[in-house]
């Protein structure tokens, strides 16, 4: 038996397992499992918190995605980390550094229970993200169904496409999410979000994540939507981003710096599942 928390930010919903309490190793087909909203508990995503890998950090956190493939970064799932932290007493402190598979993050709650990530600096060329283009542009272009695509491409630490669109309740999110999550320019996949920009404060985003779907929020997707937009010149440094499952602020100054992200993290209930 295992013990979890069922948790979620603006309803990306996550399997939070303490690893430092119980001795955990879950094969792929296993988180899977859990992951399945039929047969186990259900999530977009399995957090696992572990131990430090490195001296100056609190603790370590893993991700994986329903599919069961392990990724590097997670906005909500950040947030949601801390919170765990902080409820299951693991730590007191209002400022937590947590080692990811994608570098460092520094978690800091701010007023009215929010929770603000340093989420790191985005990375634009192809071979960071990894895209395989042979030179950095703001916008790529790919042929689809007798038309063509353009998106913007970047890493927060995991790959992301931005697609601006009229409408984010039109979008061809269902159609073209997932033949470019798995298009063979990216050879890691990617995470496919579609931008409305509503004016240079404002923008709606649906994210069809690698190995989830659509989700109802995804965290590392606003912030790879607006570091897109300010690189295209539409948004200020501050943009509040409407996804489904509500809204998170986002702020950037420009490259080389690191993006922050804040919104809410909640707990749901706890359980124990047999695997
Ligand atoms: N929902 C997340 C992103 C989770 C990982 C992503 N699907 C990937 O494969 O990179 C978020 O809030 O950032």
């Amino acid at each position: 038996m295992i013990n979890f928390t069922k948790m979620h930010g603006l309803g990306n919903d996550f399997v939070v397992i303490d690893a430092i309490g119980q001795d955990i190793n879950l094969t792929a087909e296993q988180v899977h499992f859990i992951a399945d909203r039929h047969f186990g508990v259900g999530c977009d995503q399995l957090l696992l918190v572990e131990r430090p890998v490195r001296e100056n950090a609190d603790f370590k956190y893993r991700i994986f995605n329903a599919d069961g493939g392990e990724v590097a970064q997670c906005g909500n799932g950040a947030r949601c980390f801390a919170r765990f932290v902080r409820e299951k007493k693991l730590t007191a402190k209002d400022e937590v550094t947590v080692d990811t598979n994608a570098g460092q993050l520094l978690l800091r709650f701010i007023d009215g229970g929010l929770i603000t990530v340093n989420m790191g600096v985005p990375k634009h060329a192809p071979e960071q993200i990894p895209l395989l283009m042979k030179d950095e542009a703001v916008q790529y272009s790919l042929e689809y169904d007798g038309g063509i695509v353009s998106f913007s491409a970047l890493s927060m630490g995991n790959p992301h496409a931005v697609i601006q669109v009229e409408d984010v309740v039109s979008a061809p999110l269902e159609t073209v999410g997932p033949w470019l999550e798995k298009h063979p320019v990216f050879s890691e996949r990617v995470n496919v979000g579609f931008m409305q920009v509503v004016n240079r404060q404002r923008i709606k985003l649906r994210v069809y994540e690698r190995g989830a779907a659509e989700t109802l929020a995804c965290g590392s997707g606003a912030c790879a939507a607006v570091v897109a937009g300010i690189e295209q010149g539409l948004l200020d440094s501050n943009v509040s981003v409407g996804l489904p499952g509500g809204d998170l602020l986002i702020e950037w100054a420009g490259r080389g710096q690191p993006v922050f992200m804040s919104g809410p993290a909640v707990s749901v209930y706890e359980g124990q599942i047999r695997i």
